[in-house]
């Protein structure tokens, strides 16, 4: 029995989400919770012909409580988009205060779920969910998930049309490590397992870099003011918690990419930090899962010294942006 909720269900992320999780087998209860529409989503989601039961909540009668009443997995799309010119960052001053909210419930309601925090700014929003899971007793860095999936599926795409065959795409694997937002998203391009023409140039490289950096710009200016990614970001999530409930259910060698605190593998956070030359609370980078939360923290491998100057590059923002999250907790609610 796996029960996995959705917090902010209703949304442009959400829905699409709630849907790839009903369809997943391996779900036998899902709780949706939004401040609006979560009835009317899970009335329909509940008509699919698959395992999981669902219901809708919201605010009033302690709907959080109960949406995440025996949660194991909560996945957290809740809060503002961006619009054209805006940074991920100008999404904190609404975002901040969502996510603090919804980790309280978490943390006296699910305080033993894996937590997967997909709302942006994600660099500081794990550091929130982080802090005040601390202040409660109950902070397990093992359970916590920034989601970084969709800069991976993105860059297995673009290096499949790089390569000319966008049939190859689900098989192109390339890390993408550091944070998710612009310069702070790493792409180790050299390491794909499908390598990159012999003819590429350097400039080509670092279109394609850019590329992957700011994939989500592109969606946003597409978009038009009505928001960023959501149906890309619903696979990407769906993809990511399906691994995260392969793992609960005792399947072995689970690996994924996550933003995560480096403390959950300390041997593997340690080398981390090592190679990073920078003493971070958080990195995203391939992990190990298993029913208990992260076993082992990954190395980024072999860089090339443009890849080197790009994590260099990362550092700086990535700090700020935890110690803005963190901060936001340190100080008293007014
Ligand atoms: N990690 C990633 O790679 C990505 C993250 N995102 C982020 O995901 C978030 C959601 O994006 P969309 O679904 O497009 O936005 P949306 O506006 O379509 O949906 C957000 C939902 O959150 C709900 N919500 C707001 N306050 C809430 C609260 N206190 N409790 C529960 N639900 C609440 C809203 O009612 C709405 O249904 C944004 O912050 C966006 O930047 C988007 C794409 C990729
Ligand atoms: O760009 C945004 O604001 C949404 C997002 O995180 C992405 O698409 O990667």
């Amino acid at each position: 029995m796996t029960k996995a909720v959705v917090l902010g269900a209703a949304g442009g992320i959400g829905q699409p989400l709630a849907l790839l999780l009903k369809a997943n087998p391996l779900v036998t209860e899902l709780g949706l919770f939004d401040i609006v529409n979560t009835p009317g989503v899970a009335a329909d989601l509940s008509h699919i012909a698959t395992p999981a039961k669902v219901e809708g909540y919201l605010p009033p009668d302690d709907g959080l409580a109960k949406a995440l009443k025996g949660a194991d997995i909560v996945v957290i799309p809740a809060g503002v988009p961006r619009k054209p010119g805006m940074t991920r960052d100008d999404l904190f001053k609404i975002n901040a205060g969502i996510i603090r909210d919804l980790a309280t419930g978490i943390a006296t309601s699910a305080p033993k779920a894996f937590v997967l925090v997909i709302s942006n700014p994600v660099n500081s929003t794990v550091p929130i969910v982080a802090e005040v899971f601390k202040k409660h007793g109950v902070f397990d860095p093992k359970k916590l998930f920034g989601v970084t999936t969709l800069d991976v599926v993105r860059a297995s795409t673009f290096v499949s049309e790089v390569i000319g065959d966008l049939s190859k795409a689900p098989s192109v694997v390339v890390p993408v490590v550091g944070g998710h937002s612009g310069v702070t998203i790493v792409p180790l391009l050299s390491q794909s397992s499908h390598p990159l023409p012999s003819s590429y140039s350097s400039s080509e490289l670092e279109a394609l870099t850019y590329r992957i950096q700011f994939g989500g710009d592109e969606v946003v200016k597409a978009k038009d003011g009505a928001g960023s990614a959501t149906l890309s970001m619903a696979y990407a999530g769906a993809e990511f918690a399906a691994k995260v409930l392969k793992a609960i259910s005792g399947e072995k060698g689970v690996i994924a990419p996550s933003y995560v605190h480096l403390s959950a593998d300390k041997a593997g956070g340690d080398a981390l930090k090592k190679e990073l030359g920078k003493d971070l609370d958080y990195f995203s980078t391939n992990v190990e899962i298993g029913p208990e939360g992260v076993v082992k923290i990954n190395s980024l491998g072999k860089l090339t010294d443009y890849e080197q100057s790009l994590v260099q590059a990362a550092i700086p923002e990535l700090a700020t942006n935890i110690e803005k999250g963190v901060t936001f907790i340190g100080t008293p609610k007014l």
